[in-house]
């Protein structure tokens, strides 16, 4: 700090007007900008011409209060006899804007769903979170580099990583973070998990936040039948030592699974498979030690585990959101794996891959509704904070309109969302495989339209700022440019919305109606 902190008067304040002493009041609190002016990324002439002054009302219209933070250092004092009012919320807490949190987390409002052990979970994520995974995600998701060895430890250590594949034996005899015992962690527990890391709003980063493991782990789980390699690398990944992606789509076949042009062939001793081929658009190829890999069989299609070795060659492709995610083309030339890395059945690969995106999709949809939540409640204080001829933003219909919208969506897209995580709860894997593929594809599509709508009012909420990677609108460009992944990856809103009424059709009375 650059003084002793000091309780001072406004008379006082209003004497430091000049170049040799410049100083402020932001909010109750006195700050010297003397030696800032030349730094100030707004430039100097607007400090000089606050000097002395009460200069809240400007800051506030221009910069988001983690500016204040930051610049802690810059602060000299207190106003004597006044208080900040700005309501900060502390690392792990609940926000006061009204819809910032879904209803169970509101005093006044009661669920069926969630018990105490969702509450302490929950609890306790959000601090993680907040301390830990957003500095790190909004670092990574500007400089483009990947997830550091330290979070992916942390992650390890608090068992993030088992909660990510879901429920299942993999997490049981594990304590939570939250002291929640691994055998009660349910779908809910699972879906606060996505919500929680999906807070840190950095589209990029969340998926380079090994969402490839969560996507692809879960399908060796389920289907790998050797099972000393299969624990061996679920050991290897839930202790953050290895990584592993799901790689399923190439430039021949993306949603067209039936399309893949790599290819696995048998040796003739029949003890490994050749593989070549290529893939693309694969989210942690970049980093990633082992590969679940959708190949041509003989007589259809098969999934195999590829460790990363001899032929196995991996480029970074650049998308639309931060490299963070470490996505990969990756060429297999002539890789030779073990027959026993085969998931599931030969030539059945088919069944591995439909059961294993259920959990993904319902994981991205948890994750999108929280990021659409996120967006809603920067644009619910941006909108009290802005003063625009002369009044505050909210005042005009117009933007209260376009609130409700966000709202109506966010709020109708968890209650679904919330329907399908019940049914998980009390179906078998099988069960879930037959009959919530319709449903989850139906959610995810509906969902990532909501996403659509709410991104495009958001812009217009906040104008240019929206469209600026720094500042006020960070949150919303972020998300208008990062929603798009969330409706083509894991399946297009198209492929979903038919596959959700294919499935409704084979369920039709075969009857005349
Ligand atoms: C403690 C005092 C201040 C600090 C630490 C500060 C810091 C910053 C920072 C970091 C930015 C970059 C954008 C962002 O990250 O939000 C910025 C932009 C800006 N600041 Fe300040 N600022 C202060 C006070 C003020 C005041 C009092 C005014 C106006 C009277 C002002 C006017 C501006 C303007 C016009 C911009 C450009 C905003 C834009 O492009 O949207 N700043 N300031």
């Amino acid at each position: 700090m650059a003084e002793a902190q000091k309780n001072l008067t406004r008379e006082e304040v209003a004497k430091n007007n000049t170049e040799e002493s410049l100083w402020c009041i932001i909010d109750h609190q006195v700050y010297d900008l003397t030696d800032f002016v030349d730094a100030h990324p707004g430039g100097s002439v607007v400090l000089n011409q606050v000097g002395g002054q009460d200069a809240t009302q400007a800051f506030f219209n221009l910069h988001r209060y983690e500016v204040l933070e930051k610049y802690e250092s810059l602060r000299i004092g207190t106003l004597k006899d006044e208080k900040p009012e700005v309501v900060v919320r502390p690392a792990g807490g609940l926000s006061p804007v009204p819809y910032a949190e879904p209803a169970w987390l509101t005093p006044q409002f009661k669920s069926p769903y969630y018990n105490e052990t969702h509450r302490s979970l929950r609890a306790a994520l959000r601090k993680f979170v907040d301390l830990y995974v957003t500095p790190e995600a909004q670092e990574k998701e500007n400089d483009g580099t990947y997830i550091s060895q330290k979070l992916v430890d942390r992650m390890a250590e608090t068992n993030i990583l088992a909660m990510r594949l879901g429920p299942g034996e993999h997490i049981h005899n594990r304590t939570l973070i939250g002291n929640v015992p691994g055998e009660k962690f349910d779908y809910f527990h699972d879906m606060l998990v996505a919500q929680e890391l999906s807070r840190a709003s950095a589209r990029g980063f969340q998926d380079g936040n090994l969402s490839g493991l969560m996507i692809s782990l879960t399908a060796v789980r389920q289907w790998l039948k050797n099972k000393p390699l299969r624990e061996k690398v679920t050991e290897e990944c839930l202790s953050g030592k290895k990584y592993m992606c799901l790689a399923i789509t190439e430039a021949f076949a993306g949603s067209d699974v039936a399309g893949l042009r790599t290819t696995a062939t048998k040796t003739p001793d029949g003890k490994h498979y050749i593989i070549n081929g290529t893939k693309k658009w694969i989210t942690n190829g970049m980093f990633s030690d082992y590969f679940v890999t959708g190949c041509r069989t003989e007589k259809g299609f098969s999934v195999i585990l590829i460790p990363r070795g001899e032929g196995v060659e991996t480029k970074r492709i650049k998308t639309s959101y931060s490299t963070a995610a470490a996505t990969a083309f990756i060429e297999f030339s002539n890789v030779k794996v073990p027959v026993d890395h085969l998931l599931g059945e030969e030539h059945n690969g088919f069944i591995v891959i439909m059961s294993n995106f259920n959990h993904e999709r319902w994981s991205m949809t948890a994750a999108v509704v929280r990021w659409m939540r996120t967006v809603t409640e920067e644009c619910l204080k941006w909108s009290h904070q802005r003063i625009v001829f002369g009044k505050p933003l909210i005042t005009q219909p117009v933007i209260r309109a376009k609130l409700a919208a966000m709202i109506q969506r966010t709020e109708a897209t968890q209650a679904w969302l919330e329907h399908i995580t019940y049914q998980m709860n009390n179906m078998s894997y099988a069960q879930q495989s037959k009959l919530l593929g319709g449903p989850i594809g139906l959610l995810k599509a509906y969902s990532t339209r909501c996403a659509h709508e709410v991104a495009d009012d958001a812009v217009n909420i906040f104008g240019g700022r929206g469209l600026t990677q720094s500042g006020m609108g960070k949150i919303v460009e972020g998300f208008h440019r990062g929603y798009k992944f969330d409706a083509i990856l894991g399946g297009t809103e198209e492929i979903l919305s038919d596959l959700g009424v294919r499935q409704a059709m084979k369920q039709m009375p075969n009857a005349k109606l």
